[in-house]
């Protein structure tokens, strides 16, 4: 059996750690930019350094400007939760249910196939204006999807979101998809509120949730509410930091009237008042200096305390409600207001790519008279064409500037301008720092930077993680026009979807992050396009690697008859220093093998890369070094050096144990703890290794490590056995080599395909 090198594994695991089912924008120079893992305390010191640079009316204006998320595990019921909002913000008329029987759907859930299913697919921006405290407020929406194949889209969303309101169920307090979310918002440095809706629902129970979100999360959470009544009787909320009583009244529970607290409630409002300055005397210093002395902090302390952690990360205020029965929804915008930043208190880095060898990450100042520096984080094909979403961190965009793609540094016109109501939009002339917008007639792709042409920074690296599923496609009507601008249109929204002409099999095969990413495309282009498709069995994208290392020395000759060819590379093949790339080196001295020979046998390294030699599989982690080397005065080109290399580097790979990759994925199981010994037992036929058990008063979950390949149809068999109670996520991991039998069958049905 080949072993691998420790130091080769960590290699290819080290680096970034790419959720499996998205991720195009957190690629690992990303990380390095942006995901800092300073502390807020240290980050504040920029951010207040930044902030005194800032001119009163960027002051002010930011200060009313929040970039808000919607994040949660599926069917928690954000797109419920976002009507409400944009009904209460007065951008709707009227509230359409989820699977309505108005036929009309949610606002947000704008894709008919969204409308149909009653899940949300891409995620969709809205502007609305909350007022409070006679201000008013700009919020920028964003609904993102709970559905974990379409976990780029939530990714997307918190990169350029400064704040989120994560959604948790009454009754199924935190689950799978939340762990998840919650995972990603750590990532991306997301502070968040936390909603716990559903409280209409029987067996609701917040504070259960919330003891979960403590102990599951990590994050230290308390309420700042409780509910007044329950189930179908739920009237409203107490808002136990001022100890006012909010009931919901009016046909859509448009009207919130105050009043005193509940003579039955007063004990339990006191309770978790007490509690909640107890949680926050762990995280703040402030409060904590209080309680020690014993002092009763005041309303505005209170507040005030809230704010600081939660912006810092430490702490999570909960809310409760009910978004289908119209029940302390308003209470969850104030608290967005209150507790949630403005883009001026989160620190936003960018990339500055003036010298490509070195990228420096340089902080972004929000202010309006800085140099444009905006992002495009999501692409959609609109009625007027590609309609692109862009965040803009610095300096101002105007409706007829110019701006420049970073990537190729084209100039562009700024035709239109506009705000999003999902899929409607309002025309406007400028857009300023800190604030969310879309323009038309910009061709770009999802993850580009734009700025003024003054300056060189990028929000990401232009790094997309490679897909690890992939599937063959066919139109099952001769309509190749309408399949091939659906999948033209699909790649450039979604960098993860890839689609590529296989030539040996004569088929387009698509790649992707998941099965479901993959079904969603397939169903997109029968209903958008109307073009229904025949797909193949779901395939691994594997790797090739070595396990060794040897030396090589090939000559590529033909010389009999007509003009010759001769080329001969000397040098050793090895492991790369970086796991997930490949390398290749030259170190010629005397000039035996020319430049432009060179450049022509690098040209041969990058084409055997991309086909390793065992299974037509991409290579990963491999360095190639030629060190010497011989030239024919006559018979010597480019053409002969690039067949030399490629023939060395078949040679060499072959000699220097070759091993198959395979993804391994991170997956998290949870389910009823009855089900606990079944679930197991299912994992471990799958060779899966479990990593760790939390066992909770009635669920448990299972965090283990099991290669992509045997999860397909995890879903049906956990469902079986779990009576569908059970919920599972998965995580891209790392490439490991896959065992030996699967090689084995991977190069034989290679070789037979070869033949063929
Ligand atoms: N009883 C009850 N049902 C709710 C509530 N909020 C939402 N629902 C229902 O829960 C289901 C899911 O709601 P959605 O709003 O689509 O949930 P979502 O989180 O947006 O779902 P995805 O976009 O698919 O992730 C729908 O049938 C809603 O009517 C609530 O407060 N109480």
């Amino acid at each position: 059996m080949v072993t691998l090198t420790k130091s080769f594994v960590a290699s290819l695991s080290r680096g970034y750690k790419l959720p499996v089912f998205g991720g195009a924008l957190a690629s690992k120079r990303f990380f390095q930019s942006s995901m800092t893992n300073s502390t807020y305390e240290e980050e504040k010191v920029v951010i207040d350094k930044i902030n005194a640079t800032l001119k009163p009316e960027d002051v002010a204006r930011l200060g009313k400007t929040r970039n808000i998320g919607i994040s949660a595990h599926i069917d928690s019921g954000k797109t419920t939760f976002t009507e409400r909002v944009l009904y209460y913000t007065g951008r709707i008329k009227a509230i359409h249910e989820v699977r309505g029987r108005d036929n009309v759907g949610a606002k947000m859930d704008s894709m008919d196939l969204e409308r149909e299913k009653g899940i949300t697919i891409q995620s969709a921006a809205t502007y609305c204006s909350w007022d409070k405290d006679n201000d008013s407020y700009h919020f920028n929406l964003i609904d993102t999807p709970g559905h974990i194949d379409f976990t780029i889209e939530v990714e997307r969303a918190l990169r350029v979101l400064d704040g989120a309101v994560l959604v948790v169920c009454a009754v199924s307090g935190v689950q799978s998809q939340t762990v998840t979310v919650d995972r990603q918002m750590r990532r991306y440095n997301v502070p968040r509120v936390t909603f716990i809706n559903k409280m209409d629902r029987m067996g609701a129970d917040p504070f259960k949730a919330i003891d979960q979100i403590n102990k599951k999360l990590k994050i230290p959470a308390a309420a700042i509410q409780v509910p007044i009544g329950a189930e179908s009787e739920l009237k409203g909320v107490v808002n136990i930091i001022d100890r006012v009583a909010l009931y919901n009244e009016g046909k859509q529970g448009e009207i919130l009237r105050a009043a005193t607290v509940p003579e039955d409630l007063k004990d339990l409002v006191e309770e978790k008042r007490a509690l909640l300055v107890e949680t926050l005397a762990d995280v703040d210093d402030e409060i904590a200096e209080l309680y020690i002395e014993e002092k009763e902090p005041s309303v505005d302390q209170i507040k005030a305390a809230i704010r600081r952690a939660t912006i810092a990360r430490k702490f999570t205020p909960v809310l409760m409600g009910s978004a289908l029965a119209n029940t302390g929804i308003q209470p969850v915008l104030d608290a967005v207001v209150d507790y949630l930043p403005n883009p001026s208190e989160i620190l936003n880095k960018g990339l500055d790519v003036s010298d490509p060898e070195i990228e420096k990450p340089v902080e972004l100042i929000p202010s309006s008279s800085e140099p444009l520096v905006a992002l495009a984080f999501k692409l959609e094909d609109g009625k007027y064409g590609q309609l692109t979403y862009l965040r803009v961190y610095q300096g101002k965009l105007k409706k007829g500037g110019y701006i420049y793609n970073i990537k190729d540094k084209k100039k562009i016109k700024v035709a239109r301008l506009v705000r999003m109501n999902s899929d409607e939009m309002e025309e406007i002339d400028e857009i300023n720092s800190g604030e969310i917008c879309a323009t038309f007639g910009i061709n770009c792709s999802s993850g580009d930077t734009f700025t003024d042409g003054s300056v060189e920074v990028a929000m990401s690296s232009m790094f997309v993680p490679d897909p690890v599923i992939s599937l063959s496609i066919q139109p099952s009507t001769k309509d190749t026009i309408n399949f091939s601008k659906a999948m033209n249109r699909f790649q450039k929204e979604d960098p993860t979807f890839r689609v590529k002409f296989d030539a040996e099999s004569k088929e387009t095969v698509i790649s992707g992050m998941g099965e479901l990413h993959l079904e969603i495309y397939v169903e997109r282009m029968k209903r958008e396009y109307n073009v229904s498709c025949t797909t193949g069995k779901p395939q691994v994208a594997y790797r090739e690697s070595i396990a060794g290392s040897t030396e090589f020395d090939y000559t590529h000759k033909k010389q009999s008859g007509g003009a010759g060819q001769f080329g001969r590379v000397i040098g050793n093949m090895a492991l790369a220093t970086d796991g997930e790339k490949n390398e290749f080196e030259t170190q010629i001295v005397g000039g035996k093998i020319s430049d432009k020979f060179l450049a022509a046998c690098a040209k041969g390294f990058e084409e055997s890369c991309m086909k390793g030699p065992l299974t037509g599989h991409k290579v990963l982690g491999v360095k190639m070094l030629i060190n010497d080397g011989q030239t024919h005065v006559v018979d010597s080109n480019e053409y002969a050096f690039k067949a030399a290399t490629i023939g060395a580097f078949k040679q060499a790979f072959n000699n220097a144990n070759p091993v198959v990759l395979e993804p391994i994925m991170n997956v998290t199981v949870t389910a009823p703890n009855e089900f606990q010994g079944g679930v197991i037992g299912l994992l471990n036929k799958l060779g899966a290794m479990v990593n760790d058990t939390e066992n909770n008063s009635d669920d448990f979950t299972i965090l283990a490590e099991c290669s992509l390949n045997s999860m397909f149809g995890f879903a049906t068999s956990l469902r079986a056995s779990t009576q569908g109670k059970g919920e599972f996520s998965l995580e891209f991991k790392n490439y490991s080599p896959c065992p030996p039998h699967l090689q084995k069958q991977l190069i034989e049905e290679y070789n037979k395909k070869q033949k063929k």
